[in-house]
This record gives C-alpha cells, structure tokens and sequence, in this order.
C-alpha cells in the first residue's frame, strides 16, 4: 500500500514537471515577440558576469548552491540574479503584487509554520500585518530583554571567573535569541540558560529549529522542496497526508516530520496557554501573542484572524527571530574580537552610559541613542545582512528597468531586461549594501564610523526598498520585516551587558560565513551544516 502511494506521488511530480516544461518552452509568451537582448542562458555561468559587479557574492552562492541551481535550470527555472537599486524598487515596492514570493518558500512556511505571515500572499497577509503591525509597535521589551540576558551574563561569568576559556558563541547567541523571543513575544520560557546545559537538554524546537536548515538545504532536496511540499502545502486532507508521511520508508523524511511536529506542538502548547490565561482574566501580559490575541478578540468581524492565523503567528515569528538575530549578534561580537580598538571604543560608550545612569540598566531612549553603539550595529548590518537574499517569482510578463546600463555576457548593452512569467528572482542585499556606486570606493570595508557623518548623498537618493538606514537587510515594501526594532534593542541589549562585563578575542580556528539561506560561522574544514563561532571570553575587573 505505502509502494502504491509513493508511486502515485511521483506521477504526480513526474506530470508537474512535464506540464512545466510544456508550459515555459511550447506556450509562447507575449514577450517572446518584443525583440532585445536577453541573457543566451538564463543559468548557466554568465550569473556572475552578468549581474554582479563585485562577483564576492554570487561566487559564493553558486560554490554552495550550485548544484540546485543547475538542476532548477535543467528543469526549465528561470532565474535572475541582481541588486541594481531601479530593479529592487520595481521588485519590492512599485510592482511588488506581481513579484510574489516564490511558490516553493510559501509552501515550505506553511508546511513547517502554519497559517502565519511567512506562509500567507495577497490580502490575506495585508489583513495579517494589518493585525500585527500595531502589536509590534508597543515597545515594553526592555525589562525582559534585561531579565534574559542577565542570565546569559551570569552563564558567562560562570564559566570564566577562573580565566579565559574558549566558548562557542553562537551556540550562546541562539539560545539568547530564542529566550528573548519566547519571553517577549510570547512569554514562554525555552531555555534556563543555565551553562551547564548540554544539547540533549536544550528545548525540543531549538533542536528542531537548528536541524530544520540542514535539512532542507542541497540538491538531495531540492525536488521535494520545489515540487512535493508545495504539492503537501495544497493538499487539504491533513490525516491522509499523514498516514503518506508515516509510511514513506525514508530517514530523512522521519526526521523532516518530527520536525514538523515539535515545531506544531510548542505552537500548540503556548497558543492553548495563552487562550486559557484570556479565559481565566488573566490578560495583562505585555508578550507579543497576548497582546495580539487581546487585540483580535476585539477587533471588527471582518479584520479578526482566525484560531490557525494566530496559531500559526507563534510558530512564524519563533522561526523569524531566532537565527537572525544570533548570526548578526554573532557577527558583531566575532568582527570585535578581530577589531579590539573598535571592542574598546565601544565598551567605553557603554561604561560611561551606564555609571551616567548610576550604574542602572538603560531604558529605550538611553540605548538607542547611544552613537558608536548604534554605528556598529548599522554597519555589521550593512555589510553582512543575516539574510543575503530575497527570492520573489514574477507572476506576469514584465519588463525590469536598470538604474544603469549594464553588459550581458555578448558585450552588449542594456538598460531593462525582459522577465517572463514565472521568473525566480534573487535579490542579492549583500550587493545592494555594499555598492560601491551608491557607497564609494570603501563599500565593501567594515568602517563603523561612516555612520557618525551624515550619509552620502548618492544613498539617501538611491531609492533601495528599505525600512532601515537605506539598507535591504530588513527589506523595505510590504513584507519587510515587521521585527526589524525589536531585532535592533535585542541586539543592543546583548552587546551592552556582555561587553560591560566580558572581552572577546577571536578563536584560534579559521572561520567562515556560509551564505545561501541565513549566513552562519563554521569553522573552516567543518561540516557547514555544524555550525560554531569558538571565542575567548575574558572576564574584565569591574
Ligand atoms: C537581525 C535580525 C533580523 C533580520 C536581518 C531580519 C530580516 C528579515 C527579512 C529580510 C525579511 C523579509 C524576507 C522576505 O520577504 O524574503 C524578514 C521578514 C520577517 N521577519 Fe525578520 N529579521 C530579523 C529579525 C526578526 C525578528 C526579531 C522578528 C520577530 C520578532 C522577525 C520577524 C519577521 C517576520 C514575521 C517576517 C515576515 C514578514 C512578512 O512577510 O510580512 N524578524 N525579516
């Protein structure tokens, strides 16, 4: 029974792939009429040449993801590689209701996430922000934010009062963030932070979460995720799908379903908490969920989200805050290390803010306006945003203007391109970021103080989609990151009391940054889907 199951399944695919071809290459497009310049090959190796001037990028990209690539290739994808800032607006803000996201991602969120922002299009997902935006706007995090990293303090402290020790700091950095996330957004604990926990004893989700990546990365995979989960996604029979799952005789596909259902169940567990604390009058809880199913319950019938838009919410920003927020906090805390002048100049902002408060922790106001701090943070975030691209699926015949003229791989010029429905586009923000038009000459050097002068002219005139300091990091539009502040104090919160209390040096080991999907420290040799950022950590005399 489970043979004939996995052999329906497949036709399925096998006739999804065929009408795919079909569709792309014996339909003729309108556009297929309009004579101009077009990539010879919309995959093969003129990516790089093609669409990026710094070549840093992409290289990477394709070293690590270039077998997906060719095999989407293969199999009719067109994809589209760029960060011209005329092309990005067009993308993100002016035409931003036909490049949608790509159909393959959307699947993936709701499968694993739900009914929530990541998995939602149209007007379903502006009536969601339309419900959230307004939640994340209260800003009452701080105490909490205090309350956690206090603890991550005294882990630290632990483990240093005898010396310096070598401490993995982003196995410290996620942890963090998932606290800091589970207490502030949904008031639920996931992690004591005691030092002495070993992974056996970490939250299932954050185990969950951490496997989740490696799982769904590399060509092995990429058929299911392009084809067979946007395929689950649809299929509305949730028992059936079920009892297929259970009975496909494969590891990977086991280990994909545990995931799925800790994920669901944690959703499950602090949803089922929050209803029942509203039905006991227990509803003054500040966290991010109360304060939305408060405001739900009261909205007018036709903005109310149902029970699995809620529930699906919990998952959706778990996910969204944890790895983003501890590979950028990891990032900075590994380019201080490198850069001690930059560590010192920075802990003496700190300090001194801290004795003008007489010693207290600071408020909203106080760490947001502290200028090196601040200048740090913009600029890690500038130049290495934890999320490198955005992939959007063009969903009509269009035409995409650049800002400037650029070469195809024939020498020819152009200054728009066609982008035929169904296009997969890859919106590089590393690129956008550091673009040495709209930057200068120094785009691509870590230089924190370009943020104590005012900006060049050239980049507040750029009209990249933005919500953050011209930059795409937080993307800009209708799906930018509706976290983007609460990422901001967290990390500020992080560097202000670990670097008033410790000094970081970089490890011995070679370290590098992974880039497809979010960018994570591995130590070079290692396996990248393990990865670690060891650094001494050095108690300081207070
Ligand atoms: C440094 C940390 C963070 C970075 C760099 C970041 C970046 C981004 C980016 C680039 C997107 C758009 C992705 C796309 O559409 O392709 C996004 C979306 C999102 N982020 Fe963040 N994020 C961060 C932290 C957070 C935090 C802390 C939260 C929650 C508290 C959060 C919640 C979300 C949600 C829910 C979305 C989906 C928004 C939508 O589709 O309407 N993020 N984030």
């Amino acid at each position: 029974m489970a043979s004939l199951f996995v052999l329906v399944l497949s036709t399925c695919v096998f006739a999804s792939f065929v009408w795919k071809l079909f569709r792309e290459y014996l339909v003729e497009s309108p556009l297929d009429r309009i004579p101009g310049p077009r990539p010879s090959s919309w995959l093969a190796g003129n990516i790089p040449q093609f669409y990026d001037k710094t070549g840093k990028y992409y290289y990477q990209f394709l070293r690590e993801y270039g077998s997906v690539m060719r095999l989407s290739g293969l199999l009719g994808e067109r994809l589209l590689f760029l960060h011209d800032p005329k092309a990005l607006h067009h993308i993100f803000v002016k035409d931003q209701h036909i490049y949608e996201e790509a159909p393959a991602f959307i699947a993936i969120n709701k499968v694993f996430f739900g009914e929530g922002l990541l998995s939602t299009l149209g007007e379903q997902h502006k009536k969601q922000r339309k419900m959230l935006n307004p939640v994340f706007s209260t800003g009452h995090m701080p105490p909490i934010f205090y309350e956690v990293t206090g603890r991550l303090q005294k882990a630290f402290m632990n483990q240093v009062k005898n010396g310096p020790k070598e401490i993995d700091m982003l196995h410290w950095m996620s942890r963090t963030a998932l606290e800091l996330i589970g207490q502030s957004g949904m008031g639920y604990s996931f992690d004591s932070l005691k030092e002495d926990a070993q992974s056996a004893d970490l939250h299932p989700y954050s185990r969950s979460v951490k496997r989740f990546g490696g799982l769904l990365s590399g060509t092995g995979t990429f058929v299911v995720t392009s084809y067979i989960l946007p395929f689950a996604a649809n299929f509305n029979y949730p028992r059936l799908k079920r009892w297929v799952v259970e009975h496909i005789p494969s590891q990977w596909v086991r280990d994909l379903k545990e995931i799925v259902d800790t994920i669901q169940a944690t959703a499950v567990d602090i949803y089922m908490t929050k209803q029942q604390a509203m039905i006991e009058g227990d509803d003054g809880k500040k966290d991010i969920i109360s304060v939305l199913v408060r405001a739900n319950a009261s909205a007018a019938e036709e903005d109310r989200l149902s029970d699995e838009e809620v529930f699906g919410q919990v998952a959706s920003l778990t996910f969204a805050a944890m790895d983003t927020s501890s590979s950028a906090l990891s990032r900075i805390i590994c380019l201080l290390g490198e850069y001690q002048e930059i560590q010192d100049r920075l802990r003496q902002e700190l300090l001194e803010a801290k004795k003008a408060n007489h010693g207290e922790e600071l408020d909203y106001d106080q760490i947001t306006s502290l200028p090196f701090l601040d200048a740090v943070v913009r600029e890690t975030l500038r130049l290495h945003p934890p999320l490198g691209i955005a992939i959007r699926t063009a969903r009509k015949d269009m035409v995409l203007p650049f800002s400037k003229p650029i070469k195809t791989t024939t020498g020819a010029s152009i200054s728009e391109i066609i982008v035929p429905n169904g296009t997969t586009l890859f919106a590089s923000f590393y690129g956008a970021n550091a673009n040495p038009d709209i930057w200068g000459d120094d785009a691509h050097e870590w230089k924190p103080e370009r943020w104590l002068k005012p900006i060049p002219e050239k980049v507040a005139a750029s009209h990249i989609p933005t919500i953050y300091s011209n930059l795409m990091t937080f993307l800009g539009g209708s799906r930018a990151c509706i976290g983007f502040k609460f990422a901001q104090l967290e990390i500020k919160i992080v560097l202000f009391v670990l670097l008033t209390s410790f000094k970081f040096v970089s490890g011995t080991q070679k370290i590098f940054w992974t880039m497809p999907g979010i960018t994570a420290p591995v130590i070079e040799g290692d396996d990248i889907t393990h990865p670690s950022l060891p650094m001494f950590v050095t108690a300081l005399d207070t």
